[in-house]
């Protein structure tokens, strides 16, 4: 027999209009290219039973397992500002939920498993490249700690995908603790469904927060409990550099995880300007922006709520507004209490903060690599001589060695020694990150070359973020000129 997981479906048992049962559409030869194996046994599958050839039509939609309940779902978004009132599941589908050995649920979803009613003029495909730059960064995202979905499985088709020339074409097996987004609230809201709407927020609140169940609004505690995940999930991207790229509110989850890898990168000069995305004309997303559109998208996802919030319009307005305003309070304080980690100070001081800013903006003003500068620092906490060769991405300069002798006085009044701060620093402070160069070349020689040797090796180091690693120095490298990454696209 197939093995399979344990589904228990409950978004599916929704009114029809969240989502539009269908099945996958079938490839023509499906070749299994990466099974996440430690993350299919969490899951339930039966590894053993799991040949090659049952996981690629498995992981590629050709084989619906006993007890799917396939559909896409129906959702909405603003892009860039401007709000579209049905986006959906254009080329994804829902397989259903499953229960992993832990009691814990999750989506299994494909992208890339054929059109839906949602896919407008596109084919309901996906690309190899974006599918395995998806499986590395959500990957890198998860071993960093950072909430994200996960990829379970990357299936090549066997038939080409027509973007600017044929590419491969890929289907992506995802897995998240819920694919509900502020998009799909926007979706029933702005059709004045309040009956949806209010069936969705007592779904979500049942399936991610069933504590809220019995607060005295529960939306407002809703509301409030979403906006401190996504304070905590933007505040832990700019710990560690990382660039979604495309913050519309179709890609903002209401369980707190980062979702949509499209055109994301991680930085690699420190600048909070930075922008990859090639349709980011605007600077709208970037890194120094997360913050700020965090919370407007948190404005739109207050606005679907409103109905909920209090029967009359003024007062659930106020309740909002209330809420949303907190955002820079709650947001500050999960980046200074992660950014304090980074240079190791357990003690919070009044001045920690001036003594942070001032580090970057020496970064910026000296086009340091944000990522090898803490790494050196956090190894420079035990002494100059740990990992000499980091120290070179330091500026060499008088302004940023006056820094260095501040934080080591500031350092002084820690507990613990030297050796157990340094220590403590290398667990927040990454040595590898999916560096855009680096992930442009693993996917190029997948694409081009069918090798995919580089990716393994790139993901096998990234597995291990904070531990370096013999023969890995070059992953630490930042890109040379000839190597940088100026643009990412949108994963089609
Ligand atoms: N090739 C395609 N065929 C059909 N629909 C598509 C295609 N590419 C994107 N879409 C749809 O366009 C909208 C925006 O796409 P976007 O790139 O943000 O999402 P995605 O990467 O497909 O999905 P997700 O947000 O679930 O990761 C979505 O409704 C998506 O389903």
């Amino acid at each position: 027999m197939m093995p399979s997981f344990n589904f228990d479906n409950t978004y599916a048992r929704l009114p029809e209009r969240f989502g539009t049962r269908l099945n996958p559409t079938p490839v023509q030869s499906p070749r299994l290219i990466k099974l996440n194996r430690n993350l299919a046994d969490q899951l339930g599958l039966d590894l053993d039973e799991l040949d090659n050839k049952t996981a690629a039509a498995l992981f590629s939609g050709n084989l619906v397992p006993e007890g799917a309940e396939p559909l896409a779902m129906a959702y909405a978004g603003h892009q860039f500002g401007n709000f579209v009132p049905q986006l959906g599941d254009g080329r994804a589908i829902l397989l259903g939920e499953v229960i992993d050995r832990a009691g814990r649920r999750w989506d299994i979803q494909l992208k890339g498993s054929g059109q839906t009613p949602f896919s407008r003029r596109g084919d309901g495909r996906a690309a190899l490249g974006p599918v395995l730059r998806e499986y590395l960064i959500s990957d890198a995202m998860h071993a960093l700690g950072i909430p994200t979905t996960r990829a379970l499985a990357a299936v090549t088709s066997g038939e080409p995908v027509f973007r600017e020339t044929p590419l491969p074409g890929a289907v992506l097996t995802r897995v998240a603790s819920s694919h509900i987004r502020i998009g799909t609230f926007q979706y029933f809201a702005m059709r004045e469904d309040r009956e949806a709407v209010k069936l969705l927020a007592d779904y979500a609140i049942g399936r991610h927060y069933p504590d809220l169940k019995s607060a005295p609004n529960p939306y407002s505690a809703l509301l409030t409990t979403v906006q401190e995940r996504q304070a905590s999930l933007i505040a832990r991207w700019m710990h560690v550099g990382f660039i979604h790229g495309v913050m519309n509110t179709d890609n903002m989850t209401i369980s707190g995880e980062t979702i949509d890898y499209g055109p994301c990168a991680f930085m690699d000069q420190y600048n909070p300007d930075t922008v990859f995305s090639s349709i980011d004309d605007f600077g709208r997303y970037a890194f120094g922006n997360q913050p700020r559109i965090a919370q407007w998208n948190l404005a739109r996802f207050a606005e679907t709520l409103l109905p909920l919030l209090h029967d009359e319009q003024d007062s659930a307005i106020a309740i909002a507004v209330e809420i949303i305003n907190r955002f820079s309070d709650i947001f500050d304080n999960f980046w200074l209490t992660g950014m304090r980690r980074k240079l190791g100070l357990a003690i919070e001081q009044q001045d920690d903060k001036q003594l942070i800013d001032s580090l970057l903006q020496l970064l910026q003003q000296h086009k340091a690599d944000y990522t090898n500068v803490f790494r050196a620092l956090s190894h420079i906490a035990e002494g100059p001589a740990t990992e000499p060769a980091l120290n070179d991405y330091l500026p060499q300069t008088p302004d940023f060695d006056n820094w260095l002798e501040r934080w080591q006085t500031r350092l002084d009044q820690e507990p613990g020694s030297p050796a157990q701060r340094a220590e403590a620093m290398r667990q927040v402070n990454p040595a590898y990150i999916p560096r855009n160069h680096k992930v442009e070349q693993a996917l190029s020689a997948a694409v081009q070359d069918e090798d995919f040797s580089k990716f393994e090796a790139l993901l096998d180091v990234l597995n291990k973020p904070f531990t370096e690693q013999p023969g890995c120095r070059h992953y630490q490298e930042p890109p040379q000129p000839d190597e940088r990454v100026y643009q990412t696209f949108c994963g089609t």
